[in-house]
């Protein structure tokens, strides 16, 4: 029996140091629920790959543990390995080996018993089933990026990685990708993605880790951060340009655009009192007429940039806007 843990990864104390002393992963703490879709997002070389790779025990860490369904990956390595499936980010694929067979293929590495059932339904699920009978060379890229994931599902793992799902795929089939996505989750499999589309993580993701330098900043649900992280903007559009805001509007924390045709309040769109309704009577009072209003709420993108580089570099930004 496996030992019941409820996170289904758990990852303590990860250090990763590479041969030549550079230093990956650096104590560095992770977990992820069973049944859910978590993105793991982090700038260029932050240690995404690295964290993968070592979760399903093809990275040696220098030091700290990693148990995957409870089963510790290097001291257990066959039963954790036989929980995962990995979508490397590579293309790698065996271009002269039939679809059905090569994904057949990938479910007896895991000492499983031969499955076509399964395997039906992993390349429909995909929509690779009308293709069973070609040859792995014979797909566009989009489809070998599939077939990936048919062979990692092969063996019904608990927990599918993908790395990088849908790096160069066109808008439609990255859609398509995320149905598919999401349908396993329906069946219980926890699927943990890195993206560099940030909008595919705020699109699927129930919870969000942000790894930098080695390091998780933090791992909370998407919601959850999008509340309490992001900031809503109510731009107000006056028919009449003001050279100066005037007194009764100053220190509500309202800007005048510099065109002097807008006002902008920057508001916490979760708080009880946003004090719009109180803005809006003080620029009836000012004689100020608004000719429309609009709202703007920060995207993860924003969020994610604003933690990985801090509210300094953000505000650096915006003034070299
Ligand atoms: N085999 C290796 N030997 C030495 N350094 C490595 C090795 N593999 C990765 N690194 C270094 O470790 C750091 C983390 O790399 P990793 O590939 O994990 O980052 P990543 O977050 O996946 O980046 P990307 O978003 O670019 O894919 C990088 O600085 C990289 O150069």
């Amino acid at each position: 029996m496996a030992p019941q843990t409820s996170p289904i990864v758990q990852v303590q104390g990860l250090t990763k140091t590479y041969s030549g002393g550079f230093t990956a992963l650096d104590n560095l703490d992770f977990d992820a629920r069973e049944g859910e879709i978590l993105a793991l997002l982090g700038p260029n070389g932050a240690g995404k790959t690295t964290l993968i790779s070592t979760i399903c025990g093809i990275t040696r860490p220098t030091s700290g543990s990693v148990t995957v369904g409870g089963y510790d990956i290097r001291r257990d390595f066959r039963r954790a390995r036989s929980m995962i499936g990995l979508v490397p980010q590579e293309l790698v694929v065996e271009p002269f080996t039939k679809v059905k067979d090569t994904v057949a293929f990938s479910r007896g590495m895991f000492g499983k018993a031969p499955d076509p059932a399964h395997v039906e339904k992993v390349l429909k699920q995909l929509s690779l089933w009308d293709k069973r009978d070609n040859q792995v060379r014979e797909l566009s890229g989009g489809m070998k990026r599939r077939v990936l994931i048919a062979k990692a599902l092969a063996h019904e793992p608990r927990v599918l990685f993908l790395d990088e799902p849908t790096a160069g795929v066109d808008v439609e089939l990255r859609k398509g990708m995320w149905d598919v996505v999401r349908e396993l989750r329906e069946q219980g499999v926890t699927v943990i993605l890195t993206t560099h589309y940030i909008e595919e993580a705020e699109e699927m993701a129930d919870r969000i880790s942000v790894i930098s330098a080695g390091r998780i900043l933090l791992t909370e649900d998407k919601a959850a951060l999008m509340r309490r992280m992001g900031h809503k903007e109510l731009r107000i559009e006056l028919s009449e340009p003001i050279a100066a805001l005037p007194p009764a509007l100053e220190g509500r924390g309202i800007e005048l655009s510099e065109d002097g045709h807008s006002l902008i309040y920057s508001y916490d769109s979760s708080a009880e009192r946003t004090g719009i309704t109180r803005l809006l009577s003080a620029l009836a009072e000012a004689g100020l007429v608004m000719s429309d209003l609009s709202t703007h709420q920060s995207s993860l993108e924003e969020i994610f940039v604003s933690l990985v580089h801090g509210p300094d570099d953000d505000n650096e930004r915006e003034a070299a806007q």
